[in-house]
């Protein structure tokens, strides 16, 4: 290039920052008038209507929700609100050309002319989606890379123009853009990455709501944040519906939540739950888990069979038949007709608790007929021994004798009166609970883990051997409820229900009351044509004119409501589910509309997945897709060759996936014990804190067996999976705790304790090796694991 070109091309990009400068700032100064609309819509509420009848009442609350809805969004944008710029081809040469610009939402001009265009919007895709092989309609691309709200750099890729290299799968679109992202310091929270969203992730996250879509990828691939962009896209594609139900989001563990939590709020959406496997059963909150062989056994789905069928041992038809002493009365009920009343609860198909009523009414009705029988006997006995020993029956007696015969001993009122009476007497109560009494699954689950009989006998009848149910024993409150109980728990509640007198009447007294502002609502919405009646249907305004306290959000509703069935679910880390979580989560989502995100060959849990066919073909058999994710955006290349040998080692059969940075030191072996590590922080931290940002993050992952000696070596570094963990500069961590986590710099302690003390611990080597960006040191005392020979030379 001579000095004339290159003066031309200087000159070119000074224009080109000038330009679109004007344009972003202008986006930006109607971003402010957006903000400051939406504020004076939120202080002074509807401007029509007024007064305190229930339309000026609705409209003002949502006029407030809305604004409110709407200023978070436009708060949530200002970092680089406006990252790129589309041209379309012209359509005959000559012609003017369309031009986009790319946002996080998208902006009109005064005119209301499109001036930027929300990045999940169709017109925005081929943004994503265009490759040099493969461009589609477009003539270029362009990233425009803000500063606060000044443009400081673009990054252009022209289309029509021949000779630009494309390596099919592994190429990667926008890389300078992209590396630029990659480059930056580690923060503790992951950022969306609407920038640089690549074309298969793009496939990802704009596939269609409706059934199981597996995204299988390796560690770095972006299979979370493609996942949680996904979220973002369904819930401005498919407004409707998931506003209404909301997206549920299963992580790992709660640091792993508090990591990624920030993301979604970033993109504007706020009717997500996020929450662990130990977080599902409201009112329980689990984050300790089993030891491996306890997990295997509760995580299999025969234990579906053992908890039904400990509900079903306490349904209880005693052979005998029951008696109840009764002051100077036995009251008894033959076997039959305690059979008799299981049989009829049961042909209720409801829960054990529900079922329960049915045979409490049956049980009093028996013991109500056998009282008044037993009196009937005591005065009808000295009677006819009168008869007998008067030598003959009167006529008139005879007749009044046959009368009674015919007749009930008590009609509908004198039984009704008569169980009612039994019920309050405690003995009969205690009898009846004996026999069918009313469950919370806690109790349950108590009461069978701490008998070992009934775990030996009942775990048969779900085909477990003695020595696997024996691992489920444990003295009665010895421990929390784990991580893995909590499947458990959810479990037992779908077969024991819930039988709340109190609860039903109000239910009951709810449902008349809804119906009746239903009504009311339909016939608001046929009187007037407030702007606001498109927003809403009735049942939405039923909602909000009834005044139980705050309006709740969906994410809040559906949170504390252990039925709530939601219209989409995302479960991240997937491979760690076992067979009865996965149970847990297909209940929360009743019409199989499922984004599963994992990578096989991480899984660490004995319980977890080995392939998805396993866990995902007993709900939706040969109907899931698997969209794969094959480069790795995390992971230096030459660390990637250190984690490629790691998985070499335990599954052959499983390709890492191809790394895009190629840049940071090789990764290094230190043969030195925990005493050690203060320096070599010291070291890592110093090599980390001097890039363009001047800050990053570093992870000590340890073997469980070094865990208490490399956290008295690093008293200030803080450990576990704990959210302050994610903001400190130097945190200690176990194989398990890091998944999912990234850090600038991690320094693995004891490989070969990884490696050998658990049973998939292979798996959790190769989880610890992948989650650096720039640096990676391991430190042993002992013989490197074979896998890391590579680290030896
Ligand atoms: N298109 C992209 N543009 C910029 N950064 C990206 C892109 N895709 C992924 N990344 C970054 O790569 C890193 C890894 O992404 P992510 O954590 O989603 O991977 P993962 O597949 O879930 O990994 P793991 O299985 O190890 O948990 C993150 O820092 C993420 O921001």
């Amino acid at each position: 290039m001579d000095d004339a070109e290159a003066g031309a091309g200087a000159e070119a990009l000074r224009v080109a920052l000038r330009e679109e400068g004007e344009r972003v700032g202008y986006m930006y100064a109607r971003l402010d008038a957006e903000r400051d609309a939406a504020e004076r819509a939120l202080r002074q509420g509807p401007l029509s209507g007024g007064g305190g009848g229930l339309q000026a009442q609705l409209e003002k609350s949502v006029a407030t929700d809305e604004a409110a809805r709407t200023l978070s969004r436009l708060l949530g944008v200002e970092h680089g609100l406006c990252f790129g710029r589309i041209d379309h081809r012209p359509d005959r040469p000559g012609e003017p050309s369309d031009t986009f610009y790319i946002g996080r939402i998208g902006l009109r001009d005064e005119d209301r002319e499109p001036l930027l265009i929300d990045w999940r919007a169709a017109a925005a895709r081929p943004f994503y989606t265009a490759t040099p092989s493969s461009p589609g309609s477009l003539a270029r691309r362009r990233h425009l890379h803000t500063r606060r709200r000044e443009v400081v750099r673009v990054d252009d890729e022209v289309f029509d123009l021949d000779g630009l290299a494309e390596d099919a799968r592994r190429s990667v679109v926008g890389e300078a853009a992209l590396l630029a992202t990659l480059r930056r310091g580690r923060t503790g929270r992951m950022s969306d990455v609407v920038a640089t969203i690549q074309q298969e992730q793009d496939e990802v996250i704009r596939s269609g709501l409706h059934g199981v879509l597996v995204v299988q990828g390796g560690p770095g691939t972006g299979k979370t944040v493609a996942a949680l962009h996904r979220a973002a896209y369904l819930l401005y594609t498919h407004r409707d519906v998931l506003e209404r139900r909301g997206i549920l989001i299963v992580g790992p563990n709660p640091t792993f939540l508090r990591y990624i939590e920030q993301v979604l709020p970033g993109l504007g959406e706020t009717d997500v739950v996020l929450t662990t496997v130990g977080d599902l059963y409201p009112g329980v909150r689990a984050t300790v888990h089993d030891v491996p062989d306890v997990a295997v056994v509760k995580g299999d789905h025969r234990m579906a069979e053992l908890i039904e069928a400990a509900v079903r041992d306490h349904e209880r038809a005693p052979e005998d038949g029951l008696s109840v002493p009764l002051d100077d009365l036995i009251l008894h009920v033959d076997a039959d007709a305690c059979a008799h009343a299981q049989r009829t609860a049961r042909s209720l198909r409801a829960p054990h608790n529900v079922q329960r009523r049915v045979f409490v009414h049956e049980m009093l009705e028996a013991l109500a007929t056998d009282r008044a029988e037993q009196y009937e006997r005591m005065i009808e006995e000295p009677l006819e021994a009168l008869i007998a020993d008067s030598g003959g029956v009167p006529g008139w007696l005879k007749e009044l004798n046959e009368d009674a015969e015919e007749t009930p001993l008590l009609d509908e009122a004198d039984m009704k009166l008569a169980k009612a009476e039994l019920w309050q007497l405690p003995p009969v109560r205690k009898a009846i609970d004996e026999l069918w009494p009313e469950l919370t699954p806690q109790a349950l689950l108590t009461e069978l883990f701490a008998d070992r009989d009934a775990l030996a006998r009942l775990g048969a009848t779900a085909g477990f051997s003695p020595s696997e149910t024996g691992l489920l024993y444990r003295e009665p409150g010895e421990a929390d409820w784990t991580v893995e109980d909590v499947p458990l728990l959810d479990e037992a509640a779908e077969w024991l229900g819930h039988d709340d007198p109190a609860e039903r009447a109000r239910q009951r007294a709810a449902a008349a009351r809804r119906a009746e502002e239903e009504r009311y609502a339909a016939e608001v919405i046929q009187m007037t044509e407030g702007w606001w009646t498109s927003l809403l249907d009735a049942s939405d305004i039923a909602d909000r004119h009834h005044d139980d306290g705050p309006h709740r959000t969906t994410a809040q509703r559906a949170a504390a409501d252990r039925r709530w069935a939601y219209g989409h679910v995302i479960v991240d880390e997937a491979q760690e589910l076992s067979e009865m979580a996965w149970r847990t989560v297909m209940r929360r989502v009743p019409t199989r509309s499922i984004t599963v995100v994992g990578d096989t060959a991480q899984t660490g849990s004995p319980a977890g997945a080995r392939g998805w066919g396993d866990m995902l073909d007993r709900y939706v058999p040969g109907r899931w897709r698997e969209q794969r994710l094959m480069v790795n955006y995390r992971t230096p290349a030459a660390i990637m060759d250190v984690a490629a040998d790691v998985l070499a080692s335990v599954d052959p059969s499983q390709t890492p996936p191809a790394p895009v940075r190629d840049d940071g030191p090789p990764p290094r072996a230190v043969r030195a014990d925990p005493g050690a590590l203060p320096g070599l922080v010291a070291e890592e931290f110093a090599a980390i804190a001097t890039g363009r940002d001047g800050e990053g993050r570093l992870a000590v992952i340890s073997s469980l067996a070094r865990h208490a000696a490399v956290r008295a070596a690093l008293p200030e570094a803080p450990a576990g999976a704990t959210p302050e963990a994610l903001d400190a500069p130097v945190v200690v961590l176990t194989a398990e705790e890091s998944k999912g986590l990234e850090f600038d710099a991690v320094i693995v302690v004891d490989p070969a304790g990884i490696t050998t003390e658990r049973p998939r611990g292979g798996h959790d080597l190769y989880v610890a090796v992948t989650r650096a960006t720039r640096r990676l040191t391991v430190v042993h005392d002992g013989d490197l694991p074979a896998s890391l020979a590579r680290l030896s030379s």
